[in-house]
């Protein structure tokens, strides 16, 4: 059984149907990179998973556990899953390590000792164990990003969804957070990326997922996808990235 299952997954705003019958098996380790031009939908199914945004029709599952409507289904899904955004919304006057250590606290009733503990461990796995009594503004963006990856792995989550969190990063800064990525792909996490970093995702990414006006257009392994590109929209994709 697939860790992430979605299933003929569509979504409207009002009248403009964003997603239009998704359909995706993500397996346990793997690494999925999201490509495509703006207002593909990217966004918008990365929120649908970790159930930001409800769905019109179809399903989602995470780890056997349903996407509903109910908030307790929602709470149990949103456990599962961590999310990443381009913007790190760090809470400004706590400490890096309290940062990361809040969630856990207020969420699952984690002790203060046991979030102090985990919030060291994961902040020398993003390389920032030194950091722990500084605070945001005193950080570089690639810093704070790689504290909002910490904070999202103190709650254990068994998938982490990243939409595009190297976008608002000076280009000197991006490939610190990559790496942290990287270490955490080769460490088995399974992850959902939206990314422009084409690079990247050839490198790292297991599968390739293309997305076209709210479908999956084309999907595989990258060399595939990039060197041998089926369809005309993923060919000019390409080339607009080049
Ligand atoms: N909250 C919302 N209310 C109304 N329309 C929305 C909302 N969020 C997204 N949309 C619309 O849904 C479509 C898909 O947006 P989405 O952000 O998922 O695309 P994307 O592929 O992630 O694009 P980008 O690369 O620019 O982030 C767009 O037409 C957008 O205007």
């Amino acid at each position: 059984m697939p860790l992430i299952a979605i299933e003929d997954v569509k979504k409207r705003y009002g009248d403009n149907e964003v997603l239009k019958g998704i359909r995706l098996s993500v397996e346990a380790g793997e690494v999925i990179a999201i490509i495509g031009k703006s207002g593909s939908g990217k966004s918008t199914l990365l929120r649908c998973i970790n159930g930001l945004e409800t769905i019109d029709e179809g399903s989602i599952s995470v780890a056997g556990a349903y996407l509903g409507q109910s908030e307790l289904e929602l709470k149990t899904l949103r456990l599962k899953v961590g999310m990443i955004f381009q913007q790190f919304n760090l809470f400004p006057h706590l400490s890096v390590g309290r940062n990361v250590m809040i969630s856990p606290m207020i969420v699952k009733g984690m002790p203060e000792a046991e979030a102090r503990e985990l919030a060291k461990k994961n902040l020398e796995r993003v390389g920032l164990g030194m950091k722990f009594d500084a605070f945001p503004e005193q950080l570089s963006g690639g810093q704070q990003q790689r504290v909002a990856i910490a904070r999202a792995l103190s709650m254990q989550p068994q998938a982490l969804l990243c939409d595009e969190i190297t976008s608002a990063l000076d280009p000197e800064l991006v490939n610190e957070v990559l790496a942290v990525v990287r270490s955490l792909a080769d460490d088995g996490m399974t992850l959902l990326m939206v990314t422009h970093e084409m690079r990247f995702a050839r490198e790292v990414c297991d599968r390739v997922v293309f997305m076209h006006q709210g479908k999956v257009h084309e999907i595989g392994p990258p060399e595939e996808l990039f060197t041998n590109p089926k369809t005309p929209e993923l060919q000019q994709f390409i080339g607009m990235t080049h």
